[in-house]
Order: C-alpha cells, then structure tokens, then sequence
C-alpha cells in the first residue's frame, strides 16, 4: 500500500459510524477518501473507476451495463433457458403421449377380457402412426431441401410452442403442491392423480372421460373412469380422502355414480363453501294443495350441488339430533309442516323443551303433549301401542302383511306420525327406561302398521339415543354436533373415522347437517329454511284442510271447544288475557278471522264465559280470566 492509498478495513473502522460492520462501497471509500483524508486521488484502481468526483462518465456507463445485465441479459438468458427446458420436456411428454397412444396403453385392461378388439386397435393405430410419420418426414425433407431457412423458422415456431404448453402444464400440476389443492381449473392429469392419491388405483389406470368443465363458474367438474373391478361405490366411500386430496372440504365435493357403467363417477367440486351463504327457503309455504304422505317424498332440503333432498315416510323413523342451535326445529318443520299438509294424517306431538316452536300444530294434533310430563309421554306411547295392536289386527282381518296407500283406504286407517322433541327430557327422567323401551317397541312393529316415529335431540348420547332404538330408526339426520361421537349417536358407529362427522359443520353454515336416508352414504346438505310465520300459516292452511275433510281432533270439531282451545293456548302461562291480543293472535289458530270484541263476546257468552274489566299489563284493559275459560272447556 503506498501512502496515496488506503485500506478499506482502516476506513471501516476509523471514519465509519460505530457499530457499523459492513465494508462500505467503493464509492464510499472514494467519498471518504476525499473528504475525511483530503486526498486528490485514490491509489485503489476499483476505488479511482468508482468515484464520481474523478471518474463520472465511466461510472455511470458501468452502472447502465450493470443495469442492462441486470434486466434484461440475466433474464432473457433465465428465460431462455427454461423455455429451452420446457421444449426438451414438451416433446418428451408429447412423444410419450404418442408412444401411449400408439401402443394403446389405455385398453391394456381390457386385455383379458377383449383380446382382439385391443390388438385391432393397435394395429389400427400403428397403421395411422406410421402414415402420419411417414408424411411429417418428407415434409420435412422437402423444407430442408428446398428452404432450409424456413425448416429452422418452423421448428423454433414449434419449439416455443412446445415449451409454451408445457409451461402451463407444470404451473396447472404445480397448484396441487402448495397446498391448495388441485384448484378451481384442474387439468385431467392432476384430476387422476388426486383420484390415485385417495387410494384408487394408479395415475396410469385412471381416466378422465372427456375434458375437466366448469360448471355454472362455481365448480369444476369431471367424468371419471376408475381403474378395473374398482366401483363408484368404493369411489364414495373414499369421499373424505379424495376431498383432502382436491384440497377442498368434504362439503365442497359431489361424487355420484354414472348410470350404465359401475366403475365411472361424476366428480362435482365446488370452488367455495356450498353450505353457507344465504338461506333457502322451503317450497312448502307457497304449496297450493294438500300433501300426499303414500306418493310424495317430504323434501326437506338440498345437497351441496343445489339437488333438492327428500326421503319417504312410509315405514320409516326419523332420528334428528345436533347442539342447540344447529337446526334441528328448522329440519323438523320441513317433515311435520308436509305431513300436516295430508289432511288424513293423525299428528301426535310431544315436545319436552316445553316451548313455543310446536304450538302452532297444537289446534290440528290428534295427540299434544306440551310440557315436558315423563308419565304423560308414557301414556301416549302406551295408547299408540293398543293403537298398533289394533292395526295388526284389522290387518290380519283382511288378510294384509302392512299397511300400504290401499289398504289404508280399505280399513280407513291412516299412516300416524308420532313426533318427540328434546327426547333427553323425557329419557333422562325415572321413567325413562320405560319410555325408551317403548318407543322401541313402536318404531320396530309399528313401521309395518304405519306408524312413523321421529325423535329430536339436541343431547345425542348413549343414555338419551341407546344404540338398539338408533340402529332401528331407519333416518338419521346429524346437524352441528360437538364432537365427533355425538355425530356417531346419530349416523351409527364408524361414520366419522370414514370422515363423515357433523362436528366439522361450521357455525357459519347454518341448518348444514349429515343425512343418511335414502342412500348407502350420509349426504351433506344444506335444510331449507323455514321461519315461524311459515310454521304459522302452514299450520293454518293445514287447520282449513283438515277442516273440509273432517279430520280435525274429535275435541276441535265442535266450534265452541275449538275458540276455548285456541284462547288457552294464546293465554298460555298468563292468568288474564286482554281481548286485544286475542283478536290479535286467534286467526293464527283457527277460523277466527275478522271477528271483532263483540263476535269474539257473543261467541263466549253460551258458553259461559264474559269479558271483564282487567289489570293487565300495568293497566285497565278489556279482557278475560284464564280460571273462566278453563272452567268452561272442563265443562265443554
Ligand atoms: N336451513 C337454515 N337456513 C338458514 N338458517 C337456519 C337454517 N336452519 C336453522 N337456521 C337458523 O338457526 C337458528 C336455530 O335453528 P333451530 O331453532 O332450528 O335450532 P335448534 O337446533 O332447534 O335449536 P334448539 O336445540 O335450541 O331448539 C334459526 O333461528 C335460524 O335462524
């Protein structure tokens, strides 16, 4: 070192910030050099270049070479490169793919089974490789020969075409890597290759019929052909591990079986959460006519593909649990609010939460239970028991194993719809083993007498649901449960280490739920809403037919037990009743549209009962006592 130079590591630690330990630049060292040394020149040549005091012009054209390498060189080169890889991998990949297809490595299945249909196609498909060869080559002779420069065009054109392709291929195949699945647009190849991740055979052994679609732009879609002797019932219990292997949630995916061939399935993933979003209200408010319980199917909501879900009643029982909350009135109303609508059908209901949400079917139940009463439930049951042994006889008097649409006509008996709410209320009380013991003996010999039981709980567990009455109701619909064994009370044992447990429904989802009715499998699907007013008028409508058939409760036929009935039920726990609010609510339960003070007053005044001056609410109000009515409808 002379002593017009000086060393960077002095520079870095005499004249740099404390702490600093970075070597500075040479154009620092140059800044420094000047002004903290007064030197005129710099004895470092890299120092002297880098100095824009000395040396501007030079710095700046490196500085612009810098630039340039940086931005365009180095990438164009990068760039280059990959698409050069990409075109080597192009043309392999197409060259195996003609390879496959030439050999026909698709129909090597079928070997065994149709030796000379696969050897003709071969053979067929030779013949085409060979004249297609055959012509690309003198082709491409004649370009070389004739217009070399246009042959080497041609081939870069092809090249980056090639490249072009494989490039899109790796980034679509590349998605199902980063955990995010195979993503919304999946290629075929990444379709198969999830499918043999969920364990159903060999990438190589799978087929993707046709192209991947879109569907509606909210899902993707796909035929897929499984490997031989795999059928789509094995492809729909693997629903979980082929959902994982989508990257989606088990909501998201459809798998349905194609008709005609038991080794193809339709593969339908929704890009977002089908099970949340805005509510979908039931038909049944806007239904004009009466319900046929014998030929109808109760359709009580739809599955994540918007396909609507219904089941029949006819010989079935219907167990529906879930916490508080998850849906399980919203789900019961889509059954009862049908089942009211068949005018021939007797309701029996018993609701141990003792609350409002069944008080609307009260005024058309053959049978009402509204308090959570362990020996008047045990009476019911008792009393649908002598009913059922009633039936069997009249059955065997006619010679007929069960009762169908027929011979229900025949006998003038009618399917029965025994429905328990908060059946935990009543289980878990000392009676319980009574009531369940029961219950039992009615959904298993009552289904053939047409008896249908349906239970809701929102305590699924072993004690409330034991496993003999579960494993005989032939419906189980699990809403939002809190774990998994609770999802398991419901659908049966082993439903949710298979995947399907309705302790994965979000809170988010409203009235989602696991239903196993119809099919082998439990079904996600979404209930439709229906609010209290739709309970309230469908429940009215359900009144007015009942009403032209005849079919009202025996107590509720005579108009004047009727009224006493619909006004103890407006009461409900109150003492007085202002006329106000019985003019209010009354149309709700019965026939009483448009009456005003004086109708509702001369209605009453037969039967013994007159309005009267009430402290109501704090104030003098019109009304009548609940000790009047009740006295009056002990005497009615
Ligand atoms: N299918 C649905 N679509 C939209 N919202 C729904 C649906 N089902 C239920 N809900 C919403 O969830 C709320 C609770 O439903 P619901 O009363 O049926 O629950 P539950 O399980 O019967 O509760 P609990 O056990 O406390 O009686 C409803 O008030 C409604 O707002």
């Amino acid at each position: 070192m002379t002593d017009t130079t000086i060393d960077r590591h002095a520079i870095t630690e005499n004249l740099m910030p404390p702490g600093t330990n970075t070597r500075p630049r040479y154009g620092r060292i140059a800044e420094l050099e000047h002004s903290e040394l007064g030197l005129e020149t710099h004895g470092d040549p890299l120092v002297r270049l880098a100095c824009r005091t000395c040396n501007p012009l030079p710095k700046r054209a490196a500085r612009l070479a810098q630039m340039t390498a940086r931005g365009v060189v180095v990438p164009a080169f990068r760039y280059g490169r990959v698409h050069a890889g990409y075109a080597v991998l192009g043309t392999v990949r197409a060259a195996r793919a003609g390879w496959r297809w030439v050999t026909a490595a698709e129909l090597s299945q079928h070997l065994g089974a149709r030796p000379e249909m696969v050897v003709r196609e071969r053979a067929r498909r030779r013949r085409v490789a060979a004249w297609a060869g055959g012509i690309v080559a003198a082709v491409v002779v004649l370009l070389v020969v004739v217009a070399p420069g246009l042959a080497v065009l041609l081939l870069v054109v092809i090249l980056g075409a090639v490249a072009a392709v494989e490039g899109r291929l790796r980034r679509v195949e590349t998605e199902g890597s980063d955990g995010r699945g195979i993503g919304t647009h999946p290629s075929g190849r990444a379709v198969r290759a999830a499918v043999a991740a969920a364990k159903l055979g060999k990438t190589e052994d799978i087929r993707v019929i046709g192209p991947v679609a879109r569907d509606a732009d909210r899902a993707w879609t796909a035929v897929v052909e499984l490997p031989a002797g795999v059928t789509a019932e094995q492809a729909r219990k693997r629903q979980p591990a082929l959902a994982s292997a989508f990257g989606v949630d088990l909501a998201q995916l459809a798998v349905d079986p194609v008709r005609g061939h038991t080794g193809r399935v339709t593969l339908w993933c929704a890009d977002a959460d089908p099970l949340s979003g805005a509510s979908i209200p039931s038909p049944l408010p806007e239904r004009a006519g009466a319900f046929d319980v014998w030929h109808e199917k109760v359709a009580v909501g739809v599955d994540v593909r918007g396909r609507p879900v219904a089941f029949a009643l006819p010989e079935r029982s219907i167990l529906t649990g879930g916490e508080p909350g998850a849906g399980k009135s919203v789900g019961c109303h889509n059954v009862l609010g049908a089942v009211a609508l068949d005018p021939r059908v007797p309701l029996w209901i018993a609701d141990g939460k003792g609350g409002a949400d069944l008080m609307d079917y009260e005024p058309i139940a053959a049978r009402f239970l509204p308090d959570p009463d362990p020996a008047a439930m045990l009476e019911m049951i008792r009393d649908a028991q002598d009913d059922m042994a009633d039936r069997y006889r009249r059955l065997r008097a006619i010679g007929a194993k069960k009762l169908t649409g027929d011979v229900a006509a025949q006998l003038g008996i009618e399917l029965s719809v025994f429905h328990i709410d908060e059946l935990q209320f009543f289980a878990a009380s000392d009676l319980g083993k009574e009531i369940v013991n029961g219950l039992w003996d009615l959904v298993s010999r009552g289904r053939a007498a047409g008896w249908v039981v349906s239970v809701a709980t929102q305590r699924p567990s072993g004690d409330v649901i034991p496993t003999k009455l579960r494993d005989i109701l032939s419906i189980r619909w699990a809403l939002r449960c809190t774990t998994p064994e609770a999802s398991d009370t419901i659908l049966g044992r082993g439903w949710a280490g298979q995947g399907y447990s309705a302790h994965r429904i979000d809170s988010t989802q409203r009235g989602a739920g696991l239903l196993l009715a119809e099919g082998s499998m439990p079904v996600a699907m979404r209930t439709y809403l229906i609010g209290d007013r739709d309970v309230t008028a469908l429940t009215r409508r359900a009144y007015r037919l009942r009403e032209q058939a005849g079919t009202l409760p025996k107590s509720d036929a005579r108009p004047g037990v009727r009224l006493l009935k619909a006004i103890l039920t407006v009461m409900g726990q109150a003492e007085k009743v202002p006329t106000t609010l019985l003019l209010e609510k009354l149309p709700m339960l019965g026939p009483f549209e448009g009456w005003d003070a004086t109708r509702l007053a001369d209605e009453l005044r037969p039967l013994g009962v007159r309005p009267a001056d009430q402290w109501i609410d704090g104030r003098n109000q019109r009304g009548y006592r609940r000790a009047d009515v009740e006295r009056a409808f002990e005497r009615a």
